[in-house]
């Protein structure tokens, strides 16, 4: 049987990473899993988690980890990543990235690859302010990127340190996009 195969999509706010993993999961048959889907749809609810993520998310800022450490774990044992899973949105700092190793080592039968995408800042507040999501603002836009510098920009350099970075321009065609990272998924 083949192995389980996992997909962590890292890159800043309107690099692609929603769109190319949904057309991965697609390709592959494993499911998508957005950690901005899952806070939008727990706000949208009023759930417990969304009352807290609430005011963080509609800031650009991060959610604290405590709400979401658990939430990956578990999700990522569901049954329906029985062949794979692609994380779109976590890990977001170093801490999160810490935790998500640890839990890929429980995972003896999964290999894994960090890709992450490539796109200047002035094409990604092109792409996200034609996007038009509620936190699709100029103002929240310059701050999700501003955090994305400071807090998630250094797990390039986590992955990059194990030598499991792999980085692909992502500044190109949606296929040529897919292209890259169907070569390096290689399946
Ligand atoms: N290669 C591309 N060329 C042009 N536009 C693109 C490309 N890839 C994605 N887009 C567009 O850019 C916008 C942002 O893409 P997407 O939502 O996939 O980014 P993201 O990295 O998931 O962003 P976020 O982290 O903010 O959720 C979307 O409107 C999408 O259609
Ligand atoms: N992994 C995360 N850690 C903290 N906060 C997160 C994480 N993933 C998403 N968020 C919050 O949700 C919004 C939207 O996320 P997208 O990936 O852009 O859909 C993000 O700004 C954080 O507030």
């Amino acid at each position: 049987m083949s192995k389980r195969i996992g997909v962590i999509f890292l890159g800043p706010p309107g690099s692609g990473k929603g769109t190319q993993a949904q057309r991965l999961a697609g390709t592959l048959q494993i499911p998508h899993i957005s950690t901005g889907e899952i806070l939008r749809e727990a706000i949208a609810k009023a759930t417990p988690l969304g009352q807290q993520a609430k005011s963080y998310v509609e800031n650009g800022d991060l959610v604290p980890d405590s709400l979401l450490l658990d939430l990956i774990r578990e999700r990522l044992q569901q049954e329906d990543t029985e062949k794979g899973w692609i994380l779109d949105g976590f890990p977001r700092n170093v801490a999160q990235a810490a935790f998500l190793e640890e839990l890929l080592q429980e995972f003896t039968d999964t290999v894994w690859y960090a890709i992450n995408l490539e796109v200047p800042d002035e094409v990604l507040i092109d792409r996200l302010l034609h996007r038009g999501r509620q936190d699709d603002t100029v103002e929240t836009i310059a701050h999700r990127l501003e955090v994305y510098h400071k807090q998630t920009e250094p797990v390039l350099g986590y992955y990059r340190e194990r030598n499991a970075l792999h980085s692909i321009d992502g500044h190109r065609s949606l296929d040529e996009v897919t292209d890259s990272l169907t070569a390096i998924v290689g399946r």
